[in-house]
């Protein structure tokens, strides 16, 4: 079965959003009287979702998680308030992501949005950074009851698109991409060049040191 659609991880894959999530992670620290963190450390705190990133960045913690304390809700307030005031102050698209994410939606590919980052942070993201209409799906990491790794957002997105596992490519720089697609079944493409360094990396597929290389990918597999 030939590829006809695609599922792209956010974080990492189509942005390199690092900085600005710092940022506001390191703000509300400052809110709450607490020292700055390294943005490398920052760094190793995302992949799981908001509430997740600011337990562990409050706590300096990786293995801090949020269970809703005044603090922690708190904290998650000033997060918001910080982050969505500068989504986009250095994030950028990774080299190729939009010529490339282009170039499939024209020749008629479905191209999806599968993240662990909220709704209200996605939408104006992917707006800013001027991709915000090649998509038909966006799954956010509230938008079903499950997040990646969990098979559900992959398999929702299947089901709009009206597209088998195995007419799926998720692309991703984390082990949650790729266990999500291992779930779901599809094929996954792992990205070498985002925020999966830290982490030790299931085999997927295929490995993309750059966001181009899918085209090559993709034209070989006819
Ligand atoms: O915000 C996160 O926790 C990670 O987001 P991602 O799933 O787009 O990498
Ligand atoms: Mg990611």
């Amino acid at each position: 079965m030939s590829i006809k659609a695609f599922a792209f991880d956010l974080d990492g894959t189509l942005a390199d959003s690092i900085p600005d999530l710092a940022h506001a992670a390191n703000a509300a620290r400052r809110d709450a009287g607490l020292a700055q963190l390294e943005e490398a450390l920052i760094e190793s705190f995302v992949g799981d979702g908001t509430e997740s990133l600011v337990a562990r960045a409050m706590a300096a913690d990786m293995s801090a998680s949020f269970t809703g304390t005044a603090a922690q809700t708190e904290a998650l307030g000033r997060f918001d308030q910080h982050y969505l005031e500068g989504l986009t102050l250095k994030t950028k698209l990774y080299h190729g992501v939009a010529n490339t994410l282009n170039e499939l939606h024209d020749c008629g590919y479905r191209l999806a949005i599968v993240t662990n980052k909220p709704e209200r942070f996605t939408q104006p993201l992917l707006k800013e950074l001027g991709i915000g209409n090649v998509f038909d799906v966006i799954v956010s990491g509230d938008t079903l009851p499950n997040r990646k790794p969990h098979a559900e957002p992959l398999q929702y997105v299947m089901e709009k698109l009206a597209v088998s596992a195995d007419e799926l490519l998720m692309v991703g720089d984390s082990k949650n991409d790729i266990l999500a697609a291992r779930a779901a079944g599809c094929k996954v493409a792992y990205v070498s060049y985002g925020y999966g360094a830290a982490e030790s990396i299931p085999e997927a597929d295929v490995t993309l040191a750059r966001f181009e290389e899918l085209m090559n990918w993709l034209e070989a597999q006819d």
